[in-house]
């Protein structure tokens, strides 16, 4: 199943959490999930701050991304278009914000749920909440702003 990020152009697609393109990155994939949004990832062994444990500047990567996918969504659905090919609106991050509630494990799959708060003509804001075996680890909020396809080239 295609996420949001496998429909932006390919010159917006090489970014190091969310771009299908880069090699080296995450390739963090966002969908529907009802009204909210979804990203799943496993984190490596590498990916660790204390034995065990995720580093959070990873957490905050992902919630950065989940967010701007899941902006890149709402504007899609908002504004009627119907993805197809690399048609997809693309967001670049205006403001993080993270909050580290508990530890978050390494060994299994992290989820993380995101809830459309605002959607306006270029801006949307997104609380993500990420969750490892279940258990809410992280919340967080991102701004996302809408860039012109061409902006940047
Ligand atoms: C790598 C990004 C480079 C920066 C963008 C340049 C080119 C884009 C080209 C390609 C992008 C392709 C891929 C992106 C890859 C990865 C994305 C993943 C996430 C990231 O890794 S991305 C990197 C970190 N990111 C930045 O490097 C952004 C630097 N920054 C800017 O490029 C501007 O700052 C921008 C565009 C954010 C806004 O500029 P702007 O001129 O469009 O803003 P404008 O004033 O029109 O505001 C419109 C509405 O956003 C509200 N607003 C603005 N700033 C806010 C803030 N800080 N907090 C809360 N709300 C804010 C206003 O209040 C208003 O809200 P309202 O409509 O409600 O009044």
């Amino acid at each position: 199943m295609k996420g949001i990020q496998d429909y932006y152009p390919d010159h917006f697609a090489h970014c190091y959490g969310c771009g299908r393109l880069n090699e080296h990155g995450h390739q963090i994939k966002t969908f529907w999930e009802g009204e909210g949004t979804l990203t799943r990832f496993v984190p490596k062994e590498y990916h660790t701050a204390i034995p065990g444990f995720v580093y959070g500047g990873l957490l905050a990567s992902l919630i950065d991304c989940h967010g701007t996918g899941s902006a890149a969504l709402a504007l899609a659905k908002a504004q009627g278009i119907e993805l197809s090919e690399t048609n997809a609106p693309r967001c670049v991050t205006a403001s993080l914000q993270v909050k580290y509630l508990k530890p978050t494990p390494i060994g299994g799959e992290i989820v993380i749920k995101g809830k459309i708060k605002e959607v306006g003509a270029r801006k949307v804001i997104v609380e993500a909440e990420l969750f490892a075996n279940g258990v809410l680890c992280v919340v967080g909020e991102v701004v996302s702003v809408l860039v012109p396809d061409n902006f940047g080239l």
